[in-house]
């Protein structure tokens, strides 16, 4: 990578924590916009955000301009399209956004505080993504620290996913609770980071993929509470293996502690799985991928995932970890409860090359993620953007529902589509009530253009 973006993309990581950082713009309006999320796709659409949370969405231009008389918003047919009253792009007050080719003008709120209206001359609006599963990106991992997650955040806010719970890999316990620590005082600090997933260290040997073998143990009431203690409130999701000896107690544990457990990483026959989800198991990692598959005579844990209509299954689309056919039999036989997780590794969004994943040796070629000591699989470099872009694309999948397994599913597994202590207002929809979290980006590539994370515009 050359300096130069090395250089930017320090920049980049300052400007997006500062934004995270700081409270949400006053109000925000996006125009003209193609809206796709899990509901359905509306044309002419715009969105009205105050103090972070979507005030008001409709259709067409008369509507904005009667909403822009309800919320005092002067001048209101400034933000109209050249030909009706106001201003027409370029005018005025308008600023052009060289950058992204995006016209946008300035309005006035009643109290004075500027009104930006940006005409997304007929781009895709969708909810912000949400990833509950990465481990890195842009060369560093969520385990690396504050910087860490500075860092790898940025690579994928750049890239629309405005909110992620931070997978930290396998470790030594004493590690774990540290990055726990750091995960809870940066959860504390930008609505953007949701918690921390723990995968590892209750895994199976036989299905450890890329963990350290040498951290992995049975989830004692001694170590669950050990990490309780440690995460205190920051821990979403911890993936455990159902058959270890201890795997449906502290299943039962965790849930009752407000965290999600997750059935992966296993060698789980079909009845163990069953019990690790009718014990409060909500969310399946990455299915397929570090577990017993599927056989007709041996079911093993991916039936008993499908058949729970309360469980969400995380899928890795980025056609390598998962070959299209699979990707598309998943889609169909769990509508709407497939999220789609990337895995992302450190080396995400960055040159082939050595890289770390915890502890163990790493090499990148092609894009692929291998050990360096077993060549198994570790981790991806896949990024939301990229897995709603080939569903449509590639899978064939419609964009609203690829959105949706982008976006509302990711956040159901955690109630974070209802009102909640972690987000406040709810993510997932592009609906009155829920946090500005809009992604604009093109229509034909789904090239992420804009981003703005609980009102605060990142790109
Ligand atoms: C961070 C992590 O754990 N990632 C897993 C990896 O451990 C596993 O080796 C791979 C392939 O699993 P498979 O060979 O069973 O499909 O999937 C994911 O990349």
């Amino acid at each position: 990578m050359s300096d130069q973006v090395m250089n930017g993309r320090v920049q980049t990581v300052e400007q997006v924590t500062k934004v995270v950082t700081s409270g949400p713009d006053p109000w925000i309006v996006v125009r003209n916009a193609r809206k796709v999320d899990a509901r359905g796709i509306e044309q002419d659409f715009w969105v009205i955000a105050h103090d972070g949370v979507i005030a008001a969405t409709g259709c067409g231009d008369e509507a904005l301009a009667s909403v822009y008389c309800v919320f005092g918003i002067e001048d209101g047919a400034a933000g109209m399209p050249s030909g009706r009253k106001g201003l027409a792009e370029g005018e005025g007050h308008d600023k052009g956004d060289e950058r992204a080719g995006i016209a946008m003008s300035t309005l006035r709120a009643s109290d004075g505080a500027p009104v930006e209206v940006v005409d997304a001359a007929g781009r895709n609006l969708t909810p912000g993504y949400v990833d509950i599963h990465a481990h890195g990106a842009w060369g560093m991992s969520f385990d690396d620290g504050v910087e860490g997650i500075g860092t790898a955040r940025a690579g994928h806010m750049m890239h629309g996913t405005t909110r992620q719970v931070l997978s930290l890999i396998t470790n030594p316990m004493d590690v774990i609770c540290d990055n726990l620590k750091t995960v809870r005082s940066q959860m504390d600090r930008r609505p953007d980071v949701l918690g921390a997933h723990l995968e590892g260290p209750f895994l199976a040997l036989s299905r450890k993929g890329a963990h350290d073998p040498n951290c992995l143990k049975d989830p004692t009431d001694d170590s669950v509470d050990q990490l309780l203690e440690a995460g205190d409130g920051s821990i979403r999701q911890i993936t455990i293996a159902p058959e270890l000896p201890h795997g449906v107690s502290a299943i039962r544990r965790f849930a009752a502690a407000g965290v999600v457990p997750a059935v992966g990483h296993c060698d789980a026959d079909y009845e163990t799985a069953r019990r690790g989800f009718e014990s409060g198991a909500g969310i399946m990692t990455h299915m397929f991928n570090a577990m017993n598959g599927l056989h007709h005579r041996e079911p093993g844990p991916i039936p008993a995932a499908v058949e729970d209509p309360r469980v969400t299954i995380e899928l890795i689309n980025d056609g390598f970890h998962v070959q299209n056919p699979v990707l598309k039999m998943a889609l169909n036989f769990a509508p709407h409860r497939i999220a789609f997780v990337t895995d992302a590794m450190s080396a995400t969004d960055c040159p082939d090359g050595p890289y770390k994943l915890g502890a163990l040796d790493v090499t990148v070629k092609d894009g692929h993620a291998r050990l360096v000591s077993n060549g198994a699989i570790a981790g991806s470099t896949l990024l939301l953007e990229k897995a709603v872009q080939r569903a449509i694309t590639v899978l064939g999948i419609s964009p609203a529902d690829a959105v949706e397994a982008a976006t509302l599913t990711p956040a159901h597994a955690f109630g974070f589509d209802r009102s909640n202590p972690v987000t406040g207002a709810p993510i997932g929809l592009l609906s009155p009530g829920y946090a500005a979290d809009l992604l604009l980006s093109d229509p034909e590539t789904w090239r992420v253009e804009r981003v703005w994370c609980a009102g605060r515009i990142v790109r």
